[in-house]
């Protein structure tokens, strides 16, 4: 694509051609085309230079090479990376969740030694630092209690000083909105979102933390319709993931204009490459699978939302749900979460009440739970890139081809590859059908919940945990 603004990734049914008022069924005929040849190009592209063996090796994920490029990576966690000494808690959540998406197993003496490594990044005044003594910082913390929640088990969790992290998140807070990513630092959308995972899954939420984060999220909503960084930056895919998970864990998706969000990631995809780009005119990176395919996700689960914000674009985005049922009744939420709650404190009336929207949040109390609506980009075009494009040989995935592999790009390629597969699942945590998996089955990954980017039995473990722990003290007022 290099430096083009791909007309890709519109919604099945071409919803996009109307939005913006252009003759749409041609516009989106055509859109919708040349995302369905996107992988085909690809493969004939590959094909072309190589027998029929050789394509389908290529379509497959190297689950060994990437499970010995993590291990070793993760043996060598002190001595290999020292310019990131700064984000050791970093390494460590993308190594172990690449691993868990691999489902792999850890010992019991890598969880040992990582929980203890962690609770040396704990800072005393809460939060984690990037490494022993140094200053707490809200990406790393996110990060520490992501590794943590993956690793699993009381140890790990019980580790987490929930009391002192709010006490630090609270610290971190500015009256209208925002977050400082340390002490003395920047204030921008990645503080909420990394704030606001985080006290989601450790049930810490309490209002004062959330106050005028919707006002300040929406602040930064951009005339593209993506959301940059900070008022008045440019529209990017990490900000405007952090943006819309933060809104999705708070329930207030409404503050913004969903229709525009829509109209400026679905033209994020490459028309040619599957992949994503990061904002307008840059060039597409494995990275953004997750950052723009995790926009994706939460947007299809918040179809309700945007349709009721737009009206006329109820043909083309029920079209894009073809093959999923319309509307399921959402009562049955929370089983899961509630099945084990009898002993306690969580209050199943009221998350039973709330569960009658099918806000997000909602759509994963419940592993039984449907998904409404189809994908709104090419899933199988992203796949196709990330396999085709992203891996290497000797193990681990990249930015794109010619680069190198690192830890940070195998997280996010195969984060964006899970939910891209999962996109046509039609239950959540139920295996998709064959068809939405590219090349082998056998390529299929352990499902991710996308709002906090942990495996789904893993989060599901943690907030059962956390609901079970007593209250924190600033709770009580
Ligand atoms: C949870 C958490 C901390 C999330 C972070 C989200 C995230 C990835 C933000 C992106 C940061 C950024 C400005 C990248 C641009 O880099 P670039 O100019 O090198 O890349 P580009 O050319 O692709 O825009
Ligand atoms: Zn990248």
């Amino acid at each position: 694509m290099a430096s083009s603004s791909s007309a890709a990734g519109a919604a099945a049914g071409g919803g996009v051609g109307e939005q913006r008022g252009s003759p749409s069924t041609s516009v989106s005929e055509r859109m919708q085309k040349s995302l369905e040849d996107s992988v085909e190009t690809l493969l004939g592209a590959f094909a072309s230079a190589a027998n029929q063996h050789t394509t389908s090796l290529l379509l497959e994920l190297w689950r060994d090479e990437h499970v010995k490029y993590l291990k070793k990576g993760y043996q060598h966690l002190s001595s290999t990376y020292s310019v990131l000494d700064s984000s050791r808690p970093w390494l460590c959540y993308w190594i172990l969740h690449s691993l868990a998406m691999l489902n792999q197993h850890y010992s019991s003496a890598v969880c040992y030694r990582s929980i203890d490594f962690l609770s040396r990044c704990q800072d005393k005044h809460g939060g984690y630092g990037g490494g022993p003594g140094q200053m707490p910082h809200l990406a790393t913390t996110y990060a520490a209690v992501n590794a943590l929640v993956t690793m699993g088990g009381e140890k790990a969790l019980a580790s987490i000083d929930r009391e002192k992290t709010l006490q630090f998140f609270l610290r971190m807070k500015q009256p209208f909105g925002g977050f400082r990513m340390h002490d003395e630092g920047e204030i921008d959308v990645r503080g909420c979102y990394t704030a606001v995972s985080v006290a989601h899954i450790l049930d810490i939420m309490v209002p004062e933390l959330l106050e005028n984060i919707p006002e300040y999220i929406c602040s930064c909503q951009t005339y593209e319709g993506g959301i940059g960084g900070e008022p008045g930056a440019e529209a990017h895919g990490g900000y405007t993931y952090c943006g819309l998970a933060t809104l999705a864990l708070m329930n207030r998706v409404d503050v913004l204009d969903l229709p525009s969000l829509v109209n400026w990631v679905v033209f994020r995809q490459g028309a040619v490459e599957g992949g994503f780009q990061g904002r307008t005119n840059k060039l597409v990176d494995g990275c953004y699978s997750f950052w723009q395919g995790g926009v994706f996700s939460l947007l299809q689960r918040m179809m309700p939302e945007l349709i009721s914000q737009q009206e006329g674009w109820n043909g083309p985005l029920l079209a894009a749900s073809q093959g999923f049922s319309s509307m399921s009744d959402a009562s049955n939420c929370v089983e899961e979460v509630a099945g084990d709650e009898t002993e306690g404190s969580v209050d199943v009336e009221k998350e039973k009440r709330t569960s009658q929207r099918p806000t997000v949040i909602n759509q994963f109390m419940s592993t039984d739970d449907q998904l409404l609506y189809g994908p709104l980009f090419n899933a199988q075009a992203l796949q196709g890139y990330i396999l085709l494009c992203c891996q290497v040989l000797e193990g681990g995935l990249r930015d794109k081809p010619k680069k190198s592999a690192d830890y940070y790009h195998t997280c996010y390629c195969l984060s964006g590859l899970t939910l891209a597969q999962d996109s046509a699942s039609h239950r959540i945590n139920a295996p998709p059908p064959p068809r939405a998996v590219l090349g082998p089955y056998s390529n299929l990954l352990e499902p991710v919940h996308p709002l906090c980017n942990v495996v789904l039995r893993r989060y599901y473990e943690a907030v059962r945990f956390f609901r079970h722990s007593p209250p924190v003290a600033s709770y009580l007022g």
